[in-house]
């Protein structure tokens, strides 16, 4: 059976385990949190979370577990079945990742382990995050998923990277980068609501709970 390591305070982490739940997949959790430890390494090259162990071996890096999983298991599709389409699915997905969850994520440190706010990256941060926004707003098509009528990947991507947006963002600067953008909200309540991610976003609020009250992390 396939084995999801991580935690669920992890948005890739949730990103890979709302695929499996979405697709009916079979998998166990095996509680992990990112490390620099050679056994580790051996799973993971760069120590991050989530890997998948699958019965060939280990892999990482989100966006190829989850080409990996629409591969082997391609029913239900979280791809569209047009080549273009599919592709600009995955420019949605890399949008979010790279231009939303990346800059914002230079806050985690301060704003989950008490280290120093940097005055660069808050000089940086909202700028950066305007503009991935912005991006977004040129190719999410909200019918009323965000790569147009079916739910897909892009959709459980962008959930989960505009969530950490939306906290670091709300925590740094008591900045909604949703306030003026009515379509991306009904989007994101859309999204919130479906059963797999009411769940995996709930389980990540308390991990966030559990963690500020200093208990230990399992899945
Ligand atoms: N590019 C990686 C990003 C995964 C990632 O950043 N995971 C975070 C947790 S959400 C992590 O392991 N951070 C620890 C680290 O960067 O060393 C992917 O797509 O899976």
């Amino acid at each position: 059976m396939l084995k999801l390591y991580g935690l669920p305070l992890s948005n890739y982490y949730n990103i890979v385990k709302q695929a499996m739940l979405e697709k009916g997949i079979a998998f166990e959790e095996v509680p992990a949190p990112p490390s620099q430890k050679p056994e580790y390494l051996a799973k993971s090259p760069m120590g991050k979370i989530p890997c998948l162990e699958t019965e060939q071996g280990f892999l990482s890096e989100t966006s190829a577990i989850l080409e990996y999983l629409e591969e082997t298991h391609p029913v239900p599709k979280l791809y569209p079945a047009a080549t273009y389409e599919r592709a600009k699915a995955r420019e949605i997905q890399r949008i979010a990742e790279l231009y939303l969850d990346a800059p914002s994520r230079r806050f985690l440190g301060h704003i989950f382990f008490g280290a120093p706010l940097s005055e660069e990256a808050k000089g940086e941060v909202r700028a950066d995050v305007e503009k991935g926004l912005a991006a977004l707003g040129r190719v999410a098509r909200f019918e009323p998923w965000v790569a147009g009528k079916d739910f897909s990947y892009a959709d459980i991507v962008l959930l989960y990277c505009l969530g950490l947006t939306r906290s670091m963002m709300n925590a740094v600067y008591q900045w909604d980068p949703l306030q003026n953008e009515p379509e991306l909200r009904a989007w994101l309540q859309l999204a919130s609501e479906r059963d797999h991610s009411r769940q995996l976003l709930a389980a990540q609020q308390q991990a966030i709970m559990d963690m500020k009250a200093g208990k230990k992390p399992t899945p």
